[in-house]
């Protein structure tokens, strides 16, 4: 990888100055070799319209899952709603349709997803499709398809398209050789899932084809994220956004995994604003192109503490499951995200008080937190 990199700088040293004085990319991509689906490396399609005055033209894929729909609102007040295309191979539910433009794309499907990247002059790709940790373990050949098949149509489309592409990876990429107290950006890697797996895949081929192709690759590693007014969708930490719901609604929560298993957790309101953050951020300040992201850690005894000082009959009982306290036992306790803060600003606003305060009022146990204060 250095090896490209000092080769791509001799020959950009090597290159004559655009005489617009317009930017050009940090590596010169067309000279280190062709594009990755036997396109000519030379094809006129790279001459991208964007400029940093232009708002961008936003595609998500996989939009309907826990995370999509919140970026989509939080793109859309920034660059307008009819800028950002939500995608998924869901129906979306009524109020999803009416709130802005919703697409059915598969990523499984590259000519689709290349048709809708053409016709709709897309400059920003946020990659969310996956199958997460727990449905993967039951489903590996589907999570290698979804996860990997699909990362592959992503990139390459991107890389021909010039597109700016954000690809989450995930807590799951570390595994039980990493150390986990904290886990820096940069250490020992080898997952045991096969959405760890294929999380890590995404983190190298993202940076190779930033190096080789010059694409304008962009990640950060989320913990897991809690969030009050969409589903988790089938992972390890689903136990964090379920309890509110099991909270409010019953005042009992019989969790998954053991009480005293420490995991990094965030309020999606941070996860969605750091990931706006990292695209706007200027190319030049990220000096890695995947970051650990942190807010708080805690144990679901922990949790359970906090949401009792609002909820005094609040009652939570232990049934392990063995496949998620197995994936959650070799995930990090806690994460070093100081590059991130470095780099770019990065900084969370919410720690384990105010995410409990916030997801009970929003659960609509406001009443219940008010006569506990
Ligand atoms: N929610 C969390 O706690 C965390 C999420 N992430 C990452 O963030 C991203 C979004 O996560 P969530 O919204 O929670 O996931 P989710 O599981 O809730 O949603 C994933 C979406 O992908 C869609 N999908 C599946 N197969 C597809 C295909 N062939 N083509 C197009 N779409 C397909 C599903 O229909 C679903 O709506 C994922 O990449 C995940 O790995 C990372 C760390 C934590
Ligand atoms: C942390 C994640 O990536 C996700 N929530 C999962 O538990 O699989």
């Amino acid at each position: 990888m250095p090896v490209i990199r000092t080769l791509s700088q001799a020959v950009g040293r090597m290159l004559p100055k655009p005489a617009c004085g317009c930017r050009t990319s940090a590596v010169p991509v067309r000279f280190l070799g062709s594009s990755p689906r036997q396109i000519p490396a030379d094809a006129n399609f790279h001459s991208i319209t964007f400029s940093e005055t232009d708002h961008p033209r936003v595609l998500i894929t996989g939009g309907l899952g826990q995370l999509g729909v919140g970026l989509a609102n939080l793109l859309r007040k920034r660059f307008g709603k009819d800028n950002v295309i939500l995608s998924d191979i869901r129906k979306p539910p009524n109020h999803i349709f009416h709130s802005g433009p919703f697409i059915y794309s598969d990523i499984l499907d590259y000519k689709n997803l290349r048709e809708i990247v053409v016709n709709n002059r897309i400059t920003w790709l946020f990659h969310y499709s996956a199958l997460l940790s727990a449905v993967g373990e039951a489903n590996v050949s589907l999570a290698r398809a979804v996860n990997i098949t699909g990362l592959h149509n992503v990139l390459d489309i991107a890389t021909e398209h010039g597109l700016r592409l954000f690809v989450p990876s995930t807590i799951g990429a570390f595994g039980p050789t990493s150390p986990r107290d904290p886990t820096p950006d940069l250490c020992i890697q080898r997952p045991r899932t096969i959405y760890g797996v294929s999380k890590v895949h995404a983190e190298l081929m993202g940076e190779y084809y930033y190096y080789r192709y010059g694409l304008d690759f962009r990640c950060l590693r989320y913990p897991g994220i809690i969030s009050a007014d969409s589903q988790p969708g089938g992972g390890t930490t689903d136990y964090a956004v379920q309890i509110f719901h099991s909270a409010a609604k019953n005042g009992r929560f019989e969790c998954n995994l053991k009480p005293s298993t420490k995991l990094p957790m965030m309020y999606i309101d941070d996860c969605l604003r750091a990931t706006l953050e990292v695209m706007e951020a200027p190319a030049k300040s990220l000096s890695m192109r995947t970051y650990n992201i942190n807010a708080m850690s805690f144990t679901p005894k922990e949790l359970a503490q906090e949401v009792l000082k609002h909820v005094p009959e609040f009652q939570i009982t232990y049934n392990v499951d063995s496949v998620r306290q197995a994936i959650a036992d070799s995930w990090p306790m806690n994460f070093d995200d100081s590059n991130a803060r470095k780099d770019w600003g990065w900084k969370h606003d919410f720690d384990l008080p105010e995410l409990v305060t916030t997801m009970l009022n929003l659960h609509g146990s406001g009443a219940r937190v008010a006569q506990a204060n």
